[in-house]
């Protein structure tokens, strides 16, 4: 018998599984899982839980007649049933469990970035099982991640993870949504994520679930290239937890990438949300490849709306290639001012010494690295 090779890892566990049908939450699949995170509690191995379905728990509470449930409606329900998944949760384990609500609003800023890796590691250290998910009671448009597929990737990678089980109600990917082709066949491993494999995702049936297939290849491709292997499995069936502790692949597993992204460029290139852009020269491209700093001279144009602090991507003016992604030390306005200007000539009309590097190199990552 194989030993799963793994330390850590990230449980996703989807609606479908919280509460499958209308009445709230249910104990039906999860039992099995609980036991396979106790198990891995006793093996010393560590688990950080990601768990959807306070909304399809709050369908009890708050009921709505349309399938359509408008926003505010599907907040009030996560708000109540995040109770309920939390106490559905908590019944099973003999070891404290904790809440964490986050949003994509912390996870983009980084000394709060910070504070959830530091608060996740320090639960891990004492024995306790964060439970996280998104904070839907007050997560606006532009402060959400939007699906917990994407969000268990983000916390893999906070906690440095060495595996992502996503846990859903089919048996992995297959090469077709199968609730449309029931003769679709799974696909065991995955080597390199592909925008072919992007193709074969459907979106989701389930009227309280987001995301479907998509958002989960979308996670498998943050955790692989975090160095983390990722695995769609079925949460339905018990089989599948036996098989994971045997270390056997009961799903899909998406391979890790070898040479993995360091914590920060990851954080950089797979949580920030580039808000403008950056058109620079020909040279100043090539000395940006070469692991150069982003200063003033080589600017050739500014385009959005953004503040300093904010990400932005850097686009090769002739081909309008995107070339790199960095944190901006300028905000937009400053920077048409002082754009392919010189240091010098910068401090002679303004009056100011500026900052030279617009981008510092340690903030700047090269999209052509993936
Ligand atoms: N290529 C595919 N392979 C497998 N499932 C797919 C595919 N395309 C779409 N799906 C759908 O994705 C669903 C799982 O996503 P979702 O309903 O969001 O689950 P969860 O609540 O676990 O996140 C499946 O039930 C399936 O109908
Ligand atoms: N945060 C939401 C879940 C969002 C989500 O991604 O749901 P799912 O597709 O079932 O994993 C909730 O708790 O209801």
């Amino acid at each position: 018998m194989k030993m799963p090779s793994w330390q850590r890892a990230v449980v996703k566990v989807g609606s479908a599984l919280i509460a499958p049908d209308d009445t709230g939450t249910s104990t039906k699949y999860l039992l099995a899982i609980a036991r396979f995170i106790i198990e891995c509690h006793e093996r010393g191995q560590e688990v950080v839980l990601v768990s959807s379905g306070s909304a399809a728990a709050g369908r009890k509470h708050i009921s709505y007649d349309s399938d359509k449930i408008p926003v505010t409606v599907k907040k009030a329900m996560a708000a109540v049933g995040q109770n309920d998944m939390m106490a559905n949760w908590s019944r099973f384990f003999d070891f404290p469990c904790a809440q964490v609500l986050m949003t994509h609003g912390d996870l983009r800023d980084r000394a709060r970035y910070v504070s959830i890796r530091n608060t996740l590691h320090t639960l891990l250290e004492h024995s306790v099982l964060p439970i996280v998910n998104e904070n839907d009671a007050l997560a606006t448009d532009e402060m959400k991640v939007g699906d917990n597929d994407n969000l268990a990737a983000m916390v893999a990678t906070l906690v440095d993870a060495d595996a992502l089980f996503i846990c859903s109600d089919i048996d992995g990917l297959f090469d077709a949504d199968p609730r449309v082709k029931p003769d679709a066949k799974k696909i065991p491993e995955v080597d390199t994520i592909t925008e072919e494999i992007f193709a074969l995702a459907g979106g989701t049936t389930n009227k309280i679930a987001t995301g479907g297939m998509r958002t989960k290849i979308e996670a498998a491709e943050k955790a692989t290239s975090h160095g983390i292997d990722t695995y769609i499995v079925n949460g339905r069936k018990g089989e599948t937890f036996e098989l994971l502790l045997q270390g056997e692949n009961p799903g899909t597993l998406f391979k890790r990438q070898q040479d993995p992204m360091s914590n920060k460029k990851h954080w950089l290139r797979h949580t920030l949300i580039s808000q403008g852009e950056i058109v620079v020269s020909e040279a100043t491209a090539q000395a940006l490849i070469k692991g150069a700093p982003l200063t003033t001279t080589g600017i050739v144009d500014v385009q959005g709306d953004f503040n300093r602090g904010d990400a932005v991507v850097i686009r090769h003016g002739e081909s309008a290639e995107a070339i790199a992604k960095g944190i901006c030390q300028y905000s937009s306005h400053e920077l048409l001012h002082i754009k392919g200007q010189e240091a010098s000539s910068i401090a002679e009309q303004y009056g100011y010494s500026p900052i030279t590097e617009v981008i510092e190199s340690n903030d700047l990552m090269i999209l052509e690295d993936e």
